[in-house]
């Protein structure tokens, strides 16, 4: 038969593993880790005090459990909002624990009404829970979706629910409690010992959907400039090439390679060499339209992916790129600015071609770009018209 000691000592139980799981999240160094374990950590000894009401001292079941168990909420709280970059109003927070705190120390040793103390801390809890609800967005990311519709719902119906429980309880401050334990007594119960589970498995989904996305993120992104990695390239280049075949559209890739990259390194230093690849993609992205896509293959080199193209409006983007990054970037080491060109390769998709094939041919042409001077863009010869040489064209 379900009692109020059973429920204590299974959210005991659930305090523990909840704790062994955040432990295992520890090394992910999230904000808001340490604030969700340390909140299952102090609800332990709490949650034992509530257990052993009739054993030990009321000063400890009641004023030092209620204390204990409201510095958790407290912190799975402020758990939430440094997870998620926000503020925690603690001047707010200690004026409602202490108005709670203060509730239950009234109705024990002034005015005796354990209904009264029960609505008390139920009001504290209800807005903490309604805190959560209102903190944790409504996240667009898709990875995120899930675990944070999950907390947001758990949090609203758990303070819908605190706030029952304090109505019910305040409007008849003399209802017997615990004894005997009926179902609105179990049910009410529940709801304030079963909070901090649910909160906590909401905060692990949370925790865990956002290492998710950041190391998706990072496997697609370069972390220097930002732009997508080479993986990233890869995919989205087959996904185009598959709906270029579909629609018999135009498909353009430009290879773009930053010239005598290792002198701009060897003269400005490392720091101002990172600075230009930054500018490179930051310009970049301001020339091509929003279908195109430009990745960095690696080192100074970049591929800009051009759906939709034909060949003369691929070759204007290129000459396009090429004018606006033949201009000096700008950087705090140096006010005149540091100047650099690019080379460019440009190859329209053919019949039947891989992106590999297509990835050689552009290759192939930055190479020629390369070999004829630099700063400038070479389109690569029509596959099976090897008498048809690239077309360079001279930069400046
Ligand atoms: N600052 C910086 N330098 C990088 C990065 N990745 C690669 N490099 C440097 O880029 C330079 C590339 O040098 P090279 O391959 O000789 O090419 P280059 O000097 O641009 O000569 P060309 O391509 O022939 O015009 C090397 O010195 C690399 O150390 C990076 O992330 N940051």
């Amino acid at each position: 038969m379900l009692s109020t000691l059973s429920l204590l000592l299974v959210t005991t139980a659930m305090s523990v593993v909840m704790l062994l799981v955040l432990s295992s999240l520890a090394d992910s160094k999230l904000a808001g880790i340490r604030e969700w374990g340390q909140a299952n950590a102090v609800a332990i000894p709490a949650l034992l005090l509530f257990a052993a009401r009739g054993i030990l001292p009321d000063l400890l079941t009641i004023e030092l459990a209620n204390a204990v168990f409201l510095g958790t909420s407290t912190l799975m709280y402020v758990g939430f909002r440094r997870h998620l970059g926000q503020p925690v109003p603690w001047r707010m927070l200690a004026a409602g624990a202490a108005a709670a705190w203060s509730g239950v120390v009234v109705f024990h040793l002034g005015h005796e009404s354990m209904p009264l103390r029960i609505a008390s801390v139920s009001a504290y809890h209800s807005a903490l829970c309604f805190g959560i609800f209102a903190s944790v967005p409504a996240a667009r990311e898709a990875r995120l979706r899930y675990a944070y519709r999950f907390t947001r719902t758990a949090a609203l119906l758990l303070g819908v629910g605190h706030v029952c429980r304090g109505l019910y309880y305040a409007l008849d401050a003399y209802r017997p409690v615990l004894l005997p334990p009926d179902t609105a007594n179990l049910m009410f119960f529940a709801i304030g010992t079963l909070a901090l589970p649910a909160l906590t498995l909401g905060a692990v989904m949370m925790a865990n959907a956002r290492v998710i996305a950041d190391t998706s993120y990072a496997a697609d992104h370069d972390y220097l400039t930002g732009a997508p990695s080479r993986r990233a390239f890869f995919t989205l280049a087959e996904r185009e090439l598959a709906r270029a075949r579909r629609k018999s559209s135009g498909l353009g890739l430009l290879l773009v390679d930053a010239d005598h990259f290792k002198r701009i390194n060897d003269t400005y230093g490392h720091g101002v060499g990172d600075q230009v690849l930054c500018d490179l993609v930051a310009r970049t992205q301001g020339v091509i339209r929003e279908v195109d896509y430009c990745a960095r293959l690696g080192g100074e080199e970049f591929a800009v992916l051009l759906p939709d193209a034909d060949a003369a409006s691929a070759l204007a983007v290129a000459e396009r790129l090429r004018a606006a990054l033949d201009r000096p970037a700008r950087d705090a080491a140096s006010p005149q600015g540091v100047a650099y060109t690019v080379s460019i390769g440009l190859a329209m998709l053919e019949g039947g071609e891989s992106i590999g094939e297509l990835m050689q041919r552009a290759d192939r042409a930055l190479y020629g770009a390369k070999t004829a001077g630099r700063n400038r863009v070479v389109c690569a010869p029509i596959q099976g018209a090897p008498g048809v040489p690239g077309v360079p064209l001279p930069g400046g």
